[in-house]
């Protein structure tokens, strides 16, 4: 049976685990290829990024919500040519059901919604902070893992949604201290395409798989994107004329261009004015090429751009007004954005603002004699009682070594037990910041 499950890969390379009598070859101590690990100092920046995450979302009044990292693997099966589907990190599992590692927040969030049915009142507005995957060939060398922060507002038909989501982006930016010179906004709606593509009676059927390919423009040569177009079955004059319409980064221009009465510019139109409102104008602008690369957007897209044009797109999100019927829901309309974990990142690093960020002790406790590690530890206890955060040496050690240990872990008072002291019921302490050096009484530690 062993022979048989090792042969059909039913069962892990191993069936024990190796114990330390079984070490023949040493493992490969990295992480697996486009992965990372989260030592400490890695860790307290991600820390920060995710509060950062958390607190305007929930300035927001957003509710956090989170889902299992693997997924049917059909909730990500859309037939519109997306990249994120040709990089699906999807296996069958031992009981033979296809799953797939998350590329993306949106569809689950949606499986929830509609699993949660009536039991859940409109509007909903949830937050995520979720690790998503991708298997692409390492060729490209690119990561296989990114975290996401997501935002939706499920069951609000109006662009009020968009601004909102767009006001807590940028609410962010600023926290991080991120300025509209530093960042802006690129606008615009897919009712734009859909517009032209009715007025050249493109199927609607066609319409998620045009925009996967208007959203490769200056990503692969204009001839290719008018190939793909093509094989699409538009004809040249209709490509000509999305071309033509892409290119317009005017809502003047756009409504000279589609007329008045189009839907596009009435949300558009209404975007502006309440990014007014809000106070946000000099962070956005109209620019009819963004598209974003998910099929499922039907309205209002926008993502947030580096003004110095060195990084890739940091954030995107939009209306998607149909995914919940596609998944069998009600018609529920929605919007929402995704915040990879990344490109903030470098911008942070490209404008000098990355945090510094400390580990941080409250106190560092030791004895110097071996017979009073014990009371060490009841000091240690005693002030943790308190909320005070300790750092207790587990073995004796030189004072010199505790010296330099409390500079590492940055402690900012340190406690010695020591016999003379203890016998009169005290300790000494040290203030490490100012040298300060004091006795007192253990019950008047704090
Ligand atoms: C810059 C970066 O790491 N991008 C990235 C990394 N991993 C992903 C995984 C899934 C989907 C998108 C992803 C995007």
């Amino acid at each position: 049976a062993e022979l048989d499950n090792a042969r059909t890969g039913r069962s892990c390379s191993l069936d024990s685990p190796p114990t330390h009598l079984d070490v023949t070859q040493k493992i490969d101590v990295n992480p697996p290829k486009g992965t990372r690990d989260f030592p400490p100092e890695e860790m307290r920046l991600r820390n920060w990024l995710f509060q950062n995450f958390r607190e305007v979302s929930q300035l927001f009044g957003f509710e956090e919500v989170d889902f299992p990292v693997l997924e049917s693997e059909a909730l990500f099966i859309r037939k519109a040519g997306e990249e994120i589907r040709d990089q699906l990190y999807c296996f069958e599992d031992r009981g033979n059901r296809r799953v797939a590692l998350r590329p993306e927040l949106t569809p689950s969030l949606a499986r929830l919604v509609i699993q949660k049915g009536k039991s859940v009142s409109l509007p909903i507005k949830w937050f995520a902070i979720g690790q998503c995957w991708r298997y692409e060939r390492m060729t490209r060398g690119r990561r296989r893992e990114h975290y996401q922060w997501n935002m939706d507002i499920i069951g609000v038909p109006n662009v009020t949604a968009e601004a909102e989501l767009i006001s807590s982006i940028i609410t962010f930016f600023k926290r991080i201290g991120i300025t509209s010179s530093d960042v802006g906004f690129k606008v615009s709606s897919r009712k734009v395409l859909q517009e032209v593509l009715r007025r050249y009676s493109i199927p609607e059927s066609l319409f998620g798989r045009v925009c996967v390919i208007i959203d490769k423009l200056e990503k692969i040569p204009i001839d290719d994107i008018k190939k793909e177009l093509k094989s699409v079955e538009l004809s040249e004059d209709a490509v000509e004329e999305l071309l033509q319409i892409l290119s317009v980064k005017s809502l003047t221009k756009l409504e000279e261009k589609l007329g008045s009465s189009v839907e596009a510019l009435a949300d558009l139109k209404q975007l502006f004015l309440l990014a007014e409102k809000y106070g946000y104008s000099d962070w956005i602008q109209f620019d009819a090429s963004i598209v974003r690369g998910l099929a499922y957007y039907t309205g209002i897209v926008f993502e947030g751009f580096d003004r110095e044009g060195k990084l890739r797109a940091i954030c995107g999100g939009g209306r998607y007004d149909r995914l919940l019927s596609t998944f069998g829901g009600d018609d529920i309309p929605a919007c929402g954005f995704g915040f990879g974990d990344a490109v903030i990142v470098e911008l942070l690093k490209e404008r000098g603002l990355m945090p510094e960020l400390s580990p941080q002790v409250q106190n560092i406790v030791c004895s110097l004699d071996q017979d009073l590690q014990s009371e060490a530890s009841s000091v240690a206890a005693r002030l943790r009682e308190k909320g005070q955060s300790v750092d207790l040496v587990l073995e004796s050690k030189p004072l010199k070594w505790v010296f330099k240990r409390a500079a590492r872990i940055n402690a900012q008072r340190l406690i010695i037990v020591g016999s003379t002291e203890w016998q009169k019921g005290m300790v000494s302490v040290k203030i490490l910041s100012s040298g300060e050096q004091y006795e007192i009484k253990i019950d008047e530690l704090e």
